[in-house]
């Protein structure tokens, strides 16, 4: 959509610049030293002008106070690279029934490339990237997940290697904040014997933001939030209205693991929780800066 295609910006008047930061200096006083954890999803990533300008978002927050840490999805990529290997992507209830050798490719996919190539462009926008999977720093824990069916909990679907986190140590992620870096994390998660864990980066993203006790969570996804029976976008979700959207299958696929991990987070102390259209340019400082609601705001009640 060519909507969606990042404009080259119109250079402003130096008077419109400053009007512009002097209007943004109540937010940054505000998120000043706090941390938001963003969730990059991977359908957001995929037209090189956003990701530009994904990345000059989080170099932006960086430099004014504010402590950025991206966990990357890659979904799209993953199944790209399984198609050309002859195989099919399977999802239950938005988790990919994991086999070793789907888990050997999700490792590649993630920390080889998608990791890589984020740390990439934010280091060319002048940020200090490092990236890490969930081994480094024996950050992320896991064991296998034991899904229920949605609808039928009595039935149990086997999905693999997906992982459910056991612990985070956020110790690494916090060091490296402190020294002026900005962790980008793939969601990938350690076992007991060292056995490698997929999981959905969205769990990842919402249970590091709980750890680390977050600002804000954001989760930039390909759509303009959590949408209703009839595709209109629903600025704010609360518990009960997420528990009957999930019941009636309108909330679905993707979006279920999202929602789960939004709700957990919100419930859990983060203060804001919001999934938003990473398809926008500058999604990210829409969110931060706006007066405007923006996507779909998750409430703990
Ligand atoms: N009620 C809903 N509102 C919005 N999206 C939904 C809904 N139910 C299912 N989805 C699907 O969830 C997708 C987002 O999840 P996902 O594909 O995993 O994105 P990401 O790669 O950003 O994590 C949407 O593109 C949409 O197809
Ligand atoms: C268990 C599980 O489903 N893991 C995901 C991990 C990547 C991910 O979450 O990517 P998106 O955020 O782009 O969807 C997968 O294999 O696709």
């Amino acid at each position: 959509m060519s909507s969606n295609i990042a404009a080259p910006a119109t250079p402003l008047a130096p008077r419109d610049k400053a009007d512009i930061l002097a209007q943004a200096l109540p937010y940054i006083r505000k998120y000043h030293g706090k941390t938001m954890v963003i969730k990059y999803g991977g359908n957001a990533m995929t037209d090189p002008a956003l990701q530009a300008a994904f990345a000059e978002d989080v170099v932006m927050l960086k430099l004014v106070g504010i402590n950025p840490v991206v966990v990357h999805g890659g979904g799209p990529q993953i199944e790209g690279l399984l198609q050309r290997l002859g195989k099919k992507g399977e999802f239950i209830q938005g988790m990919r029934v994991t086999d070793p050798e789907t888990m050997e490719v999700v490792e590649w996919v993630l920390a080889g490339e998608v990791q890589q190539d984020i740390v990439g462009l934010i280091n060319r926008a002048g940020g200090k990237a490092v990236g890490l999977t969930g081994r480094d720093g024996g950050m992320i824990r896991a064991r296998k997940l034991r899904m229920l069916d949605q609808k039928d909990p009595s039935v149990e679907h086997d999905v693999g290697q997906v992982g459910d986190i056991v612990a985070i140590d956020p110790s690494v992620v916090k060091a490296l904040q402190d020294d002026a870096f900005i962790p980008v994390v793939s969601p990938i998660g350690f076992g007991e014997n060292n056995e490698s864990y997929n999981i959905n980066a969205d769990v990842v993203a919402a249970k590091l933001a709980t750890t680390l006790q977050a600002e804000k969570l954001l989760m930039l996804t390909n759509i303009p939030g959590v949408l209703d029976k009839e595709g209109k976008l629903l600025t704010e979700l609360t518990m009960r209205r997420i528990d009957e959207l999930c019941q009636d299958g309108t909330i679905s696929g993707g979006m279920i693991p999202k929602i789960a991990g939004a709700l957990d987070a919100a419930k859990s102390g983060v203060n804001a929780v919001h999934i938003i259209d990473g398809r926008v340019p500058h999604a990210l400082l829409l969110e931060i800066l706006g007066d405007q609601p923006f996507g779909t705001m998750i409430r703990s009640h």
